[in-house]
């Protein structure tokens, strides 16, 4: 019998004292197949043991295997063993940082908006569309093909709301063919406005804030990639622009998880009825669970039937945080349907994506 026991690969966080950092560590910590090797922030935390750098918010404890990592500035030399570094970076500094990252010839899984528009960057929810990673897969072979050794490259996670506005349509739309009419409006946590400076106190308690800059844009137009389909030479995604979708966001006192009630007409009719929608969400199982992804949700979408749920506080942690509850399925009189979703926002929302993009990409062999 083998004895040989498999290395693991060594990752890094940048970004990793911000919310969506904070929950990178938590989940890298004990990780079975990644290490986590490097931490890199802003030169106010270079330096300094993540344990003295960060501000810990998280209601688990700082795990040992991060406290005493010194935190380094992003700059690619220092990430230069690293197998996958994720971002999770303020947008206003991930742009520059995360491009020197791939022209170093590394692999960067990002939080940050800053490249998911462009054309030949795949923007992937992982429990959706990883066949959106073939567009790597096509790069890395092309580049094996001339000989030359795996390129960097950047992968792209969604905004958080749009992942659990996604997750469950995307299994709808494979079975019963694209939308015609999207809507969506959003309960998001204050977890989603990051730790620095963090959403004040005074403006949330007690109080709805009917407005999240840049927001609304973003799901409307990420919603149409992530249910595009790639060109037929793997390249580019073209955009489902034949779906029309509307967006309203709001800030909510909820420390995680983003509730968001959402209504949708299918393009073709008759319509399914709502016992094929209810059957076509729990029968749905995604690639990483398929290929047994260490993270993989047992079950990406939880279809529950009581009539007062999803709530985040109840039900944001079904499998881990990777599953998506979707409770309320009902028929609409303006559309077809009409049903309330819940995600966690930083993690199938954000690190958790992240890492469980890694791990895909690891099974595809394309680290
Ligand atoms: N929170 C969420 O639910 C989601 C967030 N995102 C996106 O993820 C990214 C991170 O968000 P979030 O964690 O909320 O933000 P935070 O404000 O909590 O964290 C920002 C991080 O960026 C670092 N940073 C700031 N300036 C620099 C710099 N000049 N050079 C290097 N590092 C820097 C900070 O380090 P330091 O502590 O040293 O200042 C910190 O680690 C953003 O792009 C955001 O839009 C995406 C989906 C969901
Ligand atoms: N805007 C989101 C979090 C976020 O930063 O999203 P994005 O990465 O798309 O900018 C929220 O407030 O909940």
């Amino acid at each position: 019998m083998s004895t040989k026991t498999q290395t693991k690969r060594k990752v890094g966080v940048l970004g990793a004292t911000g919310s969506v950092g904070q929950r990178f560590i938590l989940l890298l910590a004990n990780h079975p197949n990644f290490e986590l090797a490097k931490l890199g922030a802003s030169s106010r935390s270079a330096g300094k043991p993540y344990k003295k750098a960060v501000e810990w918010k998280q209601t688990s404890l700082m795990p040992s295997q991060a406290a005493d990592l010194v935190v380094t500035e992003c700059k690619p030399e220092e990430f230069a063993d690293c197998d996958v570094v994720f971002s999770g970076l303020d947008a206003e500094y991930a742009g520059a940082i995360e491009k020197a990252f791939v022209e170093f010839g590394l692999v960067v899984v990002s939080n940050a908006k800053n490249y998911r528009r462009e054309l030949d960057v795949p923007l992937v929810v992982p429990t959706a569309n990883s066949d959106h990673l073939d567009i790597v897969a096509e790069k890395v072979r092309l580049a094996k093909a001339k000989g030359e050794k795996r390129p960097g490259y950047i992968v792209c996670i969604s905004n958080c709301s749009t992942a659990g506005l996604v997750a469950p349509l995307k299994p709808l739309v494979d079975k019963f063919g694209p939308l015609e009419i999207l809507t969506t409006t959003t309960m998001q946590a204050i977890s989603g406005a990051g730790f620095s400076p963090g959403f004040p106190g005074i403006d949330i308690l007690d109080n709805v804030v009917p407005f999240i800059s840049g927001e609304e844009e973003k799901i409307e137009w990420e919603a149409k990639k992530i249910l595009g389909h790639l060109k037929n030479d793997k390249t580019t995604v073209l955009n489902d622009d034949s779906m029309k979708v509307s967006a309203q966001c709001n800030r909510v006192a909820v420390s995680d998880g983003h509730t968001e009630c959402v209504a949708l007409k299918f393009a073709k009719r008759p319509a399914p009825s709502v016992e094929e929608v209810k059957k076509c969400l729990r029968d749905y199982v995604c690639e990483a669970t398929q290929l047994g992804c260490a993270s993989a949700p047992k079950q990406a979408i939880h279809v529950l039937e009581e009539q007062n749920r999803p709530q985040p506080r109840l039900d944001r942690e079904r499998d881990g945080g990777f599953g998506v509850s979707v409770g309320r399925i009902r028929e609409d009189p303006v559309l077809d349907f009409k049903f309330v979703v819940l995600s966690h926002n930083t993690i199938i929302g954000a690190a958790g994506s992240g890492v469980l993009i890694a791990e895909l990409l690891d099974a595809k062999k394309l680290l």
